[in-house]
């Protein structure tokens, strides 16, 4: 992969931003900030993520993991590769989620110890069936993000991630996979889904997680 020229220097975000965040985050569990990310971030991660397709480096996603990890297609289509700190674009994107962790522990106390987070690529057709993302085996998940890189997006493109209320079980928002959006939710409590897309799909999903004390 060739190392982009992307700076390394994380702008900083007004305050009031994370406040919005935190307290919709206790009011309902979820938030969408649009323009969370600045278009030279997402062309750089878009650049890295179309290599590591083009090398056959994204790999179908499973549900699960270790031994409980399981390859089904039916319930999800994307294909996937973790983050790393190998290119000036993705050490960018993870200290922005850095910034995001110490403001979300600092104004709510969630103790979030660390972060995860791979490219998703959902290919014409694919989908992922409603879920909740902390399930028996996906360790110490707290809070998901998920942040979009297809820099247009139309309303027939479908691919819209529906959030539900977990109370209802009814939809309460659908929320349009464009670029620099961040959307931030409950792991354990957020029932969502990716509807089906018709256009190639590209995004980030990441978690917070809890000091699980788990030792790689
Ligand atoms: O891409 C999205 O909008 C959500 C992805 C998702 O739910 C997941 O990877 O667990
Ligand atoms: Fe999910």
């Amino acid at each position: 992969m060739q190392p982009s020229l992307l700076p390394t220097t994380t702008p900083t975000l007004p305050k009031p931003i994370f406040d919005e965040l935190t307290d919709q985050l206790i009011d309902r569990g979820w938030h969408v900030i649009e323009n969370y990310f600045d278009t030279t971030l997402i062309k750089s991660l878009v650049a890295d993520l179309k290599a590591y397709d083009n090398d056959g480096e994204l790999t179908p996603a499973g549900i699960g993991r270790g031994i409980g990890f399981t390859l089904d297609e039916n319930i999800r289509g994307d294909k996937t590769r973790w983050l790393t700190r190998s290119t000036n674009a993705q050490k960018r994107y993870l200290d922005e989620m850095e910034v995001l962790r110490h403001e979300i522990n600092r104004l709510l106390f969630m103790g979030l110890f660390e972060y995860e987070s791979h490219f998703a690529c959902y290919e014409p057709g694919a989908y992922y069936l409603k879920h909740r993302d902390s399930f028996r085996g996906a360790a110490g998940r707290i809070l998901t993000t998920v942040a979009y890189l297809n820099e247009t997006w139309q309303n027939e493109d479908g691919g819209f991630l529906a959030i539900y209320n977990p109370k209802s079980e009814q939809v309460a928002a659908r929320i349009k996979p464009l670029a620099g959006t961040l959307v931030v939710f409950l792991s354990e409590d957020i029932p969502h889904e990716v509807e089906p897309t018709h256009r190639q799909r590209l995004s980030i999903a990441g978690w917070f997680k809890c000091n699980t004390g788990e030792v790689i």
